[in-house]
């Protein structure tokens, strides 16, 4: 038997700490190294907040607990279980930037959010209701309809949208919630009422909260249970917040007064190597008398047990070595670290059957699946999402003015073109500036999406918000869907306006747009996630633009033999002739040109023949259309297949979540 097995009373069966323990965390990256044997405990109920100078660790610890980071010894654990893959959904991180869609309203934020993150199969009112009761609960009722906003176009103040950050996060009722840097950018009154919040909300659902803070006002200081300080990556201090001036008194370091004790611990921990050297030594020592005193077994307040904690959980090798483990601490001392009491009775309110249905669902199949909700779910929602967000880019009215400027442009250009050989270049020219027009407008447009986006993808699959397919193929539904829009008004005036070929060829026309719409859009994209950079995207948009316009078929009519395969490279090739194909070979025939002394007509039926007009053979023999109509159309498929493809491939297994 065990020192510790010793104290148990009658009938206490040892058990597991509830909360988030670490112990020995050790992480190293890039060959630096982040944590060194940092230890703590976040219990439920209880606010713990992470405070050091900047590069003391405290993201990297928020990564490391969140599982985001590996660790290459000690250990972290929840109520007792090592956190493992299943176990980090258990744990959500809201990170310190705010990252939304910024067309969005916080309603539909956070609709979004509840419909995606809940299970499947909790009912749609349900997440919704359970929705507006969190927002009660951070306050947020009051801006639901306002758009989230960035720093072009103004919307939720700083403050609101940190709580829809938090809010996000809180609606799967994860039991721990990490915090980086909640505060950061807030005013101080803003600051101080999110942390109440915050308090409130940790004792109210007994949730284990950490968070890391830089340089709070005393008063919010004080709001925090318990405190991790943090140095050049060790934990140099972990105990009930209210002690630590006395800590630091003990170890020669007194406060003078007057002093805001948050502004005099940061003084001190930044005050140079010799001081960080002492206060890292002294942690140490601590730890060292600690151990061997009797501490979890005598009637210690939990303020005292604390502080013990801090030492004990510094000695992994003593654990090892087998005097006792964490798992054997004595039931009457984990009583005492376990829930604080419920500031009332009452706390659960209308939440709590949401809440109790939740835990029902996760004991079930939730629990067991990868994703919250099915594919065609997150499919359905990220379509929605993606067309709230995108219609703005695609459709506001600067773009709507520039279709129906260029539209009334080319009809009066070209209008109604006479169908004589001398206009035979107009036609042409006509062709391929509605094929470039039609191809590189949506191609732009993708580029610069995906990186638009990227921070909130990101964010959402980093956290597993949904699978990867189903946001891919979501937003190309609702991009292809926005961009034909403006073809439709485009050709239906500008084609009887030129007057071209048809009705019949109209409609081929049309069909044969969308589709190199399609393959502009799928390029786009695929340049967008492989740039995921707006400014590099652009540029090597406007390079590839070049070469495909190039060789588009209106500029080279006549390559050398040797080079004249690039042409194949380029989808508006394939487009062009599409187009000319139905030009020439459908509608009234082309008539030839005019005999005069100086010019005559380029084709042999009308020079040699005495014909009058143009056979569409020859047309398309003189312009080298060799192939048919779809002959020409089917590659711009492959196309499409194979940006898509390159596409998803990319953005799976070379663009990193995290
Ligand atoms: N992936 C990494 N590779 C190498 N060094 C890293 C890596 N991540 C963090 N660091 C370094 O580790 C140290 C701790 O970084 P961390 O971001 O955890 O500090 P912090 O306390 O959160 O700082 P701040 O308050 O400024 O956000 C820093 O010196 C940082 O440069």
């Amino acid at each position: 038997m065990t020192d510790v097995d010793s104290n148990l009373d009658p009938g206490e069966t040892a058990k597991a700490p509830e909360g988030l323990v670490f112990r020995n965390v050790i992480v190293h990256a890039n060959g630096t190294s982040l944590l060194n044997s940092v230890c703590g405990a976040a219990l439920p109920g209880h606010l713990l907040a992470v405070m050091g100078p900047s590069g003391s660790g405290k993201t990297s610890l928020l990564n490391t607990l969140s599982g985001r980071l590996s660790i290459d010894s000690g250990e972290v654990t929840l109520n007792g279980i090592p956190v493992d893959r299943r176990i980090k959904r258990k744990i959500c991180y809201v990170l310190q930037n705010d990252i939304f869609f910024s067309n969005l309203t916080l309603k539909e934020t956070l609709s979004f959010t509840a419909i995606l993150r809940l299970p499947e199969e909790m009912p749609q009112e349900d997440k919704l209701d359970k929705m507006m009761t969190l927002a009660k609960e951070l306050g947020l009722q009051r801006c639901m309809d306002t758009t989230m906003g960035d720093t072009f176009c103004p919307g939720l103040s700083g403050g609101e949208k940190k709580r829809a950050n938090i809010a996000c996060e809180l609606i799967t009722d994860p039991d721990v919630i990490l915090l980086d840097e909640p505060t950061s950018g807030l005013d101080y009154g803003t600051a101080f009422s999110l942390i109440q919040t915050l308090k409130t909300y940790t004792e109210h659902h007994q949730k284990t909260v950490v968070t890391t803070i830089h340089q709070p006002s005393s008063q919010i200081f004080f709001q925090f249970d318990t405190l991790l300080l943090m140095c050049a990556g060790h934990s140099v201090y972990y105990g009930n917040t209210r002690d630590v001036v006395d800590y630091f008194a003990s170890i020669e370091l007194p406060m003078t007064s007057h002093y805001n004790p948050a502004d005099f611990i940061l003084e001190k921990l930044k005050s140079g190597p010799e001081i960080q050297e002492k206060i890292i030594k002294a942690s140490y020592e601590k730890r060292k008398v600690l151990k061997n005193t009797d501490m979890l077994t005598h009637d210690n307040s939990l303020e005292e047990i604390h502080k013990d904690f801090s030492a004990v959980m510094g000695e992994e090798r003593d654990l090892d070595q087998g005097k006792w483990k964490w798992r054997e601490i004595p039931g009457k001392v984990l009583n005492k670290l376990k829930r604080k009491p419920k500031p009332s009775d009452t706390v659960e309110e209308d939440t709590g059957s949401i809440h109790m249905s939740l835990l029902d669902l996760e004991n079930t199949t939730f629990s067991r699946r990868k994703w919250p909700t099915k594919f065609i779910t997150q499919y359905k929602q990220l379509t929605l999402r993606t067309f709230r967000q995108s219609k703005i880019r695609i459709m506001n009215k600067f773009k709507l003015i520039e279709t129906v400027f260029l539209t009334v442009l080319l009809s009066l250009i070209w209008f109604q073109l006479p169908r004589i050989e001398e206009t035979l270049r107009d036609r042409m020219g006509v062709l391929f500036y509605i094929s470039m027009h039609w191809g590189f407008t949506p191609l732009f447009d993708a580029v610069i999406s995906f990186p638009m986006e990227k921070l909130v993808i990101n964010k959402e699959r980093a956290a597993g918000w949904y699978r990867l397919s189903a946001y891919y193929l979501a937003k190309i539904t609702t991009e292809i869907t926005l961009i034909i829009v403006q073809p439709i008004f485009f050709l239906t005036i500008v084609y009887w306006s030129v007057g071209l070929s048809g009705p019949g060829p109209f409609f081929a026309t049309m069909g044969t747009i969308f589709v190199h719409s399609f393959v502009g859009q799928t390029m786009g994209l695929f340049l967008g996630i492989l740039c995921m950079d707006m400014r590099r995207g652009i540029s090597i948009a406007t390079v590839v633009i070049m070469f495909i316009m190039l060789l588009g078929g209106f500029y080279t009519r006549n390559m050398p033999v040797w080079i004249s395969w690039i042409k194949y490279f380029s989808f508006l090739h394939y487009t062009f002739h599409a187009l000319l194909y139905l030009e020439f070979s459908g509608g009234s025939p082309i008539q030839c040109a005019a005999e005069t002394g100086t010019t005559s007509s380029n084709f042999p039926s009308c020079f040699e023949g005495n014909n009058t007009r143009i056979p569409a053979q020859d047309l398309l023999q003189f312009y080298r259309i060799d192939l048919s109509y779809w002959g020409y159309f089917m590659p711009l498929f492959v196309f499409i297949s194979l940006f898509l493809l390159l596409g998803y491939v990319q953005l799976r297994f070379f663009q990193k979540s995290k």
